[in-house]
């Protein structure tokens, strides 16, 4: 009797302690979780994309407008932004409102916000991408994807933060999201410039939080993997073949799918927002001091931090 006590005391002991100890975890992981996690709804409100004329962003002012948000749309083209908003209308029957401007010009980036109206959602999508190795490639081009990408995004967020802090009382939680990319999680070979610019993202994103989150302004960074629109296609002629290869091994995804995921994200207000498989593992592995609500993720996170070192050492080593 007493040995058989004994050797179950002895089988519960660890095993208790193996339950014990993610709990405590998850317990600690709870209390110290912040910010909280948030619903941002779309339905009804002013959902602001830049590059709405085509790929990612095309599919995201698609989907708002038949959430039943007021949608605006802003890219350089005329053409492509009126074909866009025809395009929408026959789909949905919504009428989503266009400007064309440049995002690096900061005065037409503001005189369209302003026009536009108050923002709930603004989604910082324009981007350009000019794969190459840096020793082929011009300063021009290096400048124009930090312009375009980065200063861009900068102008965006200058010209509407104001009215979208006004406009939060009544109104609930808003968002601000950009659209980084995996090159932003990860340096990858034929897109140093492009890279960084997306890299300069992240930085500005998890400052940026910090700033408006008194104002319940919530700030999402998506990343997706090669992604079929037309800048991919215009992309793919030029890119350079071990690009083509560390590229393709993240896969390829519809430009549906990408802004299903990165309305998922903003709608939870999550500060990463992935896109695959492939850009989970990433997420986890470059966690860093980024924010994160989510319970579980923390959890992964905490508890795959040395197993996704290798992997990205063995990452570093293929
Ligand atoms: N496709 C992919 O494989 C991936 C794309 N991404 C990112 O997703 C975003 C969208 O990409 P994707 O849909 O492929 O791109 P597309 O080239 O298909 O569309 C780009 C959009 O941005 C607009 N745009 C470009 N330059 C400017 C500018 N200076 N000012 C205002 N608008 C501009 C374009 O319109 P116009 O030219 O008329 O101005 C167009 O509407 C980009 O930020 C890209 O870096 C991230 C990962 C993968
Ligand atoms: C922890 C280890 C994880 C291993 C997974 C690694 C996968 C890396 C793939 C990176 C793919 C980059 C695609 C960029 C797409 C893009 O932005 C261009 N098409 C321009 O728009």
């Amino acid at each position: 009797m007493a040995t058989l006590s004994l050797l179950s005391l002895l089988l519960l002991l660890p095993l208790s302690l193996l339950l014990l100890l993610p709990l405590s975890l998850l317990f600690l992981l709870h209390l110290i979780l912040r910010p909280r996690p948030v619903k941002i709804p779309i339905k009804d409100r002013h959902v602001f994309i830049t590059g709405g004329s085509s790929g990612i962003g095309l599919a995201m002012a698609h989907q708002a407008a038949s959430q039943g948000a007021r949608v605006s749309i802003l890219a350089r083209g005329r053409d492509k932004l009126e074909e866009a908003q025809r395009e929408i209308r026959l789909a949905t029957g919504i009428d989503v409102a266009v400007f064309s401007a440049d995002a690096r010009d900061f005065e037409a980036v503001k005189a369209a916000v302003e026009e536009a109206g108050p923002i709930d959602v603004l989604v910082c999508n324009q981007g350009v991408f000019v794969p190459s190795e840096l020793e082929n490639q011009e300063m021009e081009e290096v400048k124009f994807m930090i312009d375009v990408n980065l200063i861009g995004t900068f102008h965006l967020v200058k010209a509407a933060l104001d009215g979208m802090k006004k406009n939060r009382r009544e109104s609930g939680p808003g968002s601000i999201a950009f659209m980084s990319s995996q090159a932003g999680q990860v340096g990858i070979y034929g897109y140093t410039a492009y890279s960084a610019s997306k890299f300069g993202l992240r930085g500005m994103a998890e400052s940026l939080q910090q700033e408006v989150i008194a104002d319940n302004i919530h700030v999402s960074l998506i990343f997706p993997p090669d992604t079929e629109t037309p800048g991919l296609a215009e992309e793919e002629k030029k890119r350079p073949q071990l690009t083509n290869i560390i590229a393709a091994s993240s896969g390829a995804m519809k430009a549906d799918e990408v802004a299903k995921k990165a309305f998922d994200g903003i709608k939870s207000g999550s500060f990463f927002v992935p896109c695959n498989f492939e850009g989970i593992l990433l997420a986890i592995a470059t966690a860093g001091l980024s924010p994160q609500r989510s319970l579980w993720m923390a959890f992964v996170e905490v508890i795959a931090a040395g197993i996704a070192r290798i992997a990205a050492l063995y990452f570093q080593w293929s």
